[in-house]
């Protein structure tokens, strides 16, 4: 990694205090990532619809006030390795010296996030190396130069590539998964079926776990799901012949990949490993996954190593990484066992896998987000004319409650809010309370836009204009007239922010929503029956012409 580039990673969380959304920018465009111009407006808008909402109280409180919450995900590695580098403030070197605190820091928080003891030894020992060993660059503050070292590590210790799945070069590629009871193996051949269909690839999955009877309902209702044919034989036949009739029927398929589902066991036998081999040599895989859970930490690491030694696997996968706040088997597994992590499991859901990307970990753990998989995840669910569309309506002001909706829709298909969260730059640490609370408004908010007519979404002003409709849409809903008035003045004050942005990217005069926060604030202290009041129940004037589009600015 570039001295530039780390620069910009280690600034990314500081400008996000200020304005996540233009650390997004800023971070995909300083760190030279290709993306798309519009992709990053999408970005953008997406999260100035986060920072627009008042259910991040994080990430409006006053200036110079600090985030003091724990992330979620590695967040206890995080917390760690920050106090690491508050040690190495004022200083103008690294030494051997100066470093000897913060390395302790750093073993601390590795030990305490379950990485196994010979990974945080040779990583504590290949770390000071280089950090004592290179010459401070220009600019550079050395706790920054440390955050580099340690990247740089983290990414090396997690594999440095991302392990790519191989495929078969004639007839189906055929992945063999295994992995003890519960892990989530069932659930993986269906997420991997769902991810390999999005490549383009045609799948079968075999139910071979003859044991656990709902493990072949499991997957044929999965498959179903996901829109995958499953093979299954039932309970009576051997697990060994069920793979190779299973093959069978998808050569005359044609089918690109087969995906084997094993019987898993409460711990690692003999039965279960001769079994695994029967199957092996009937199938002849192109990989076989072993299913790890995230959650058991570094006995994840010696489990890979176990089922390499006694059956030979290409790699792993860790599941139920969104529960893991330790992170010691993404860690741990490559280092241990040599063996490379493929996908990550993320999440319950059928999209909540994705390929195990050891740079992009590596700035999650270090509080960096990871921008890469938020634009990616914005690209999939944005399509570019909506992306084009929704850029032309927050230039003309003409951000609607539709739009609102459909973005809203964007964010729940990415995944979690916590998931999204995640990956913002220095938005690592917002709470999951908050985090429930901003899920909880947004449901709040949609009851009121469903019960709108389709041009009172489409031209919020006749709302703001008639508190006749107002009130209809609060008794619809349920809500009070104060909240429905509420979220009008949210969704005006939300064009003016995406305005604001808008014009501080193209370098025009950006309007100041100031005067329009105030008079937001002044009204809800207003007392009720003025004249103003009256007219427009609780929206004033000068809230009216700033949601008009700055009028008379
Ligand atoms: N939060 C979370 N839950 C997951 C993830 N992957 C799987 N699960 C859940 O873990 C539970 C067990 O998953 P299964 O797929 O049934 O596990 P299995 O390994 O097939 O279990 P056996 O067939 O008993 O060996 C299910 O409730 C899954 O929804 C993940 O990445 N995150």
């Amino acid at each position: 990694m570039e001295a530039t580039s780390t620069l910009a990673l280690s600034s990314a969380p500081a400008a996000a205090r200020r304005s996540p959304a233009k650390a997004v920018v800023a971070s995909c465009h300083l760190r030279n990532f290709s993306v798309p111009a519009f992709h990053l407006r999408t970005v953008r808008g997406l999260a100035s619809r986060a920072l627009s909402s008042p259910s991040f109280p994080g990430w409006r409180r006053k200036k110079g006030s600090g985030l003091v919450v724990r992330a979620e995900m590695f967040g206890q590695l995080t917390t760690g390795l920050e106090s690491a580098w508050n040690k190495l403030r004022g200083a103008d070197k690294l030494t051997k010296d100066n470093i000897a605190e913060p390395m302790r820091d750093i073993r601390r928080a590795l030990l305490e996030a379950d990485v196994s003891l010979p990974v945080v030894r040779s990583f504590i020992e290949s770390v000071t190396e280089k950090a004592v060993g290179t010459d401070v660059l220009q600019g550079v503050q050395p706790e920054q130069q440390l955050v580099k070292v340690v990247n740089d590590e983290l990414v090396q210790l997690m594999g440095g590539e991302v392990s790519d799945l191989v495929f078969a070069k004639s007839g189906p590629t055929v992945i063999l998964l295994a992995g003890l009871q519960g892990v989530g193996k069932t659930t993986v051949c269906a997420k991997l079926a769902f991810y390999l269909k999005k490549m383009g690839k045609s799948c079968m999955l075999i139910a071979a776990d003859v044991y656990r009877p709902a493990a072949i309902d499991q997957l044929t209702i999965l498959g179903k799901q996901v829109g995958v044919p499953v093979y299954s034989e039932g309970i009576e036949e051997k697990p060994s012949r069920i793979a190779k009739s299973g093959l069978k029927e998808a050569k005359s398929k044609k089918t690109d990949v087969v995906i084997v589902d094993t019987a898993g066991r409460l711990q690692v036998d003999k039965a279960m490993m001769s079994e695994l081999k029967e199957v092996k040599r009937a199938v002849n895989p192109t990989e076989v996954l072993l299913v790890v859970d995230a959650m058991t930490g570094q006995e994840a690491a010696s489990l890979v190593s176990t089922f390499n030694a006694q059956i030979g696997i290409t790699g792993a996968i860790l599941t139920k990484l969104d529960g893991d706040s330790r992170g010691g088997a993404a860690l741990s597994i490559k280092e241990v066992s040599r063996k490379p992590i493929k996908f990550v499991g993320r999440g319950e859901r059928m999209e909540d896998l994705e390929p195990f990307y050891p740079d992009r970990m590596a700035q999650r753990i270090l509080g960096m987000g990871d921008v890469l998989s938020f634009v990616e995840k914005a690209q999939e669910v944005m399509h570019q004319e909506d992306a084009e569309e929704l850029q032309k309506k927050i230039l003309s002001a003409k951000f609607n409650f539709n739009d609102f909706l459909k973005q809203t829709q964007a964010i729940a298909q990415m995944g979690s809010f916590s998931r999204i969260i995640g990956m913002i730059p220095g938005m690592n640490k917002v709470t999951p309370a908050q985090i429930r609370e901003a899920e909880k408004n947004l449901k709040f908010m949609e009851s009121m836009i469903n019960v709108m007519t389709i041009e009172e979404r489409e031209r919020p002003e006749i709302l703001a204009e008639s508190r006749e409709r107002r009130r209809r849409v609060a008794k619809d809903s349920g809500k009070t007239e104060q909240q429905v008035g509420q979220l009008i003045v949210q969704l005006f004050q939300m064009r003016a922010r995406m305005q604001k942005m808008m014009g501080a990217m193209q370098g025009k005069d950006s309007p100041d929503i100031e005067g329009l926060m105030d008079s937001i604030k002044a009204e809800d202290q207003a007392a009720a029956g003025t004249g103003k009041r009256r007219k427009y129940g609780n929206l004033r004037r000068r809230d009216l012409d700033a949601m008009r589009g700055f009028r008379r600015r």
